[in-house]
């Protein structure tokens, strides 16, 4: 301080009583410069145009007298240090400006060069002191602002919880969603609020979030009997001393978004193959439980769209269902998918990631192709399901996940465990519930059902105006067929025939299969000496009858159908050919 170049703003009419200040000070220090003004109104003037360290301001000027002197001094420069002199015999004024603000007074006459210098120095302090509490206060103000714009404009539902779980603040996003004011949730639990049944499961997420994790998950809740989906994530609240003092939660509503999610229809006796009702009650049976599931099936055969009605199916139905492809994603990547990634784990892991099987806290993940998991992966997976716990890639924390999973393959992995692709005891870890999807060619009676229900959701999905109608033989042509591709192929082909029938009325043409079902059987051309053309093409011609007549389980409208003749000229070219006939 007694090095600073002090910038001194003298305010004081009487030439000597200004010089008798600046000698006295001069004696105490060396380093300061002195500018003398006699009016307030200069002196407003002169801090316009420059900065000065502190003010000596006597009050009684030409232009302003007594205590207004200092509060339009004080006014104009709230953040100047002022010391008031004050005349012997109006002392009691000085007292009232350091009450008013003044950080300090001296009585002229009564002052030495000591008292001056240190009046000056504490002067200084003191208000930088004030200044430092009052650029805090203002950054404070500044981030409550920004924190009140947030908290009360944001579409997502805000609210903080102390310890004992009980709400201390809500935003107005909260309030709106349930339809209750504020302080109908301040001081209450979510229980007390929704109910236990609602909102049992957030008792074990807030506990695990009290002890210092950061916890996000996907859930449906049921609010004025409306389910609402919700993506949460709850983070704990801590003190200056870094203590949990409660939590904070953010809730976005992606009811929408989740609505384009295909969720299997509630529809378990809509099959009319045997086959396909006995795996829709095994599938049931199994959602009930809460076991691991392994779904075995061709590929394309439902096992994904079944996977889906399991969770639905299942007391999870609420909660996240997620699906990962494992012959999709490239070995290097499926770790971090799968058990996410701390920042810095390896190259490009710029954040911290939460895998999918965290993500699918509360409900299930679907591992599809499972046989493609690299052994490496088995082993960490196995270890999960052993402990129901897992490290995040480059994470030392073991991480609890309550989420059931469901395996599926279209691989026989009883063979990739012989050959040693797969582990055994993973295997028959993940094989607690073992469940066959047929493929479509055995449950063929199921085809005109998904074929319909098939053409209403495309009807849906692209706008059509009417239902599009499918011809009896091209209906016939699709029960027919054998399906290497399974429902997928189905749909597609239905979509493709839409396309073509200009999403009116689909027929035989429409569908393509043609090419399809010639490749199905193949011929090996010879001439045998012993027969002519007229023996062969007959040989043909019941070839093709006989299939047709497999194809369409001996219906002889449906073989005719196939064949693209009428029931009457079947009719003659069985007789001709020696085959029977009969009415169906
Ligand atoms: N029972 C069904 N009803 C309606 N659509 C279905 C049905 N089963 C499957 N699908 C549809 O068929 C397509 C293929 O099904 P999905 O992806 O579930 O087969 P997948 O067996 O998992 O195939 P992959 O083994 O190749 O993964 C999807 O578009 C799905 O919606």
């Amino acid at each position: 301080m007694q090095n600073e170049n002090l910038n001194i703003l003298v305010v004081e009419d009487n030439p000597i009583d200004a010089l008798v200040l600046e000698q006295a000070l001069r004696e105490e220090r060396s380093q300061f410069s002195c500018h003398r003004v006699q009016y307030l109104k200069d002196a407003v003037k002169r801090i316009e145009e420059q900065n000065f360290d502190v003010m000596l301001l006597d009050l009684g000027l030409p232009d302003s007298n007594g205590i207004g002197t200092f509060i339009k001094a004080h006014t104009f420069a709230p953040d100047l240090p002022i010391v008031v002199l004050s005349g012997l015999d109006d002392e009691a004024l000085g007292v009232e400006a350091v009450k008013l603000g003044a950080q300090d007074y001296l009585v002229k006459g009564k002052t030495d060069g000591y008292v001056l210098a240190r009046a000056i120095h504490y002067a200084i302090q003191r208000q930088r002191l004030v200044n430092d509490r009052r650029t805090a206060e203002y950054a404070l103000r500044q981030s409550e602002e920004r924190f009140r714009t947030i908290f009360e404009g944001a579409m997502d539902c805000i609210y903080l919880k102390d310890r004992s779980l009980r709400y201390t603040q809500v935003n107005p996003a909260m309030e709106r969603l349930f339809d209750l004011p504020a302080n109908a949730f301040i001081g209450k639990t979510e229980q007390e609020i929704l109910g236990e049944d609602v909102s049992a499961y957030t008792k074990d997420i807030e506990a695990r979030v009290l002890k210092g994790e950061m916890i996000e998950e996907e859930h449906t809740r049921r609010i004025h009997g409306v389910p609402v989906t919700f993506i949460e994530v709850r983070v704990p609240n801590r003190n200056a001393d870094n203590q949990i003092i409660g939590l904070c939660g953010i809730a976005r509503d992606i009811t929408e978004r989740k609505k384009t999610d295909f969720v299997p229809p509630n529809q378990i006796d809509k099959y009319s193959s045997p086959v396909m009702k006995q795996t829709m009650a095994r599938l049931i049976m199994a959602a009930e439980r809460e076991a691991t599931i392994l779904l075995l099936g061709e590929s394309g055969c439902g096992k994904d769209y079944l996977a889906r009605f399991i969770h639905v199916h299942s007391k999870r139905a609420d909660g996240p269902f997620f699906a990962i492809n494992c012959a999709a994603v490239a070995p290097e990547l499926a770790e971090s998918e799968l058990f996410g990634h701390e920042r810095g784990a390896f190259t490009g892991a710029h954040g911290r990631k939460r895998g999918l099987l965290e993500l699918a806290e509360g409900g299930t993940l679907l591992l599809n192709e499972i046989g493609e998991l690299s052994l490496t992966l088995q082993a960490k997976l196995l270890t999960f399901l052993d402990t129901r716990q897992f490290n995040r890639v480059g994470g030392e924390k073991s991480i609890s996940v309550n989420a059931r999973l469901i395996a599926a393959t279209n691989r026989d992995l009883e063979k990739e465990v012989e050959s040693g692709r797969f582990r055994k005891d993973l295997y028959y870890r993940l094989n607690v519930i073992s469940i066959s999807i047929p493929p479509l060619r055995e449950r063929r009676e199921d085809i005109p059902i998904l074929v319909r229900e098939m053409i209403a959701k495309l009807r849906s999905e692209i706008q059509l105006p009417g239902m599009p109608h499918i011809s009896p033989a091209a209906m016939d042509a699709l029960v027919n067929y054998h399906w290497p591709g399974n429902v997928r192929e189905l749909r597609n082909v239905l979509e493709r025939a839409l396309m073509l029938s200009d999403n009116r009325n689909i027929s035989l043409s429409h569908l393509g299969l043609d090419g399809s079902i010639s490749k199905e059987w193949s011929m090996s051309v010879n001439f045998p000496h012993d027969r002519t053309l007229n023996d062969i093409t007959r040989e043909v011609k019941s070839a093709l009858v006989n299939e047709a007549l497999r194809r369409s389980n001996g219906s002889r409208q449906g073989a005719a159908r196939l064949l693209g003749i009428s029931r009457y000229s079947l009719k003659h070219y069985m007789n001709s050919l020696d085959l029977d006939f009969d009415e169906d």
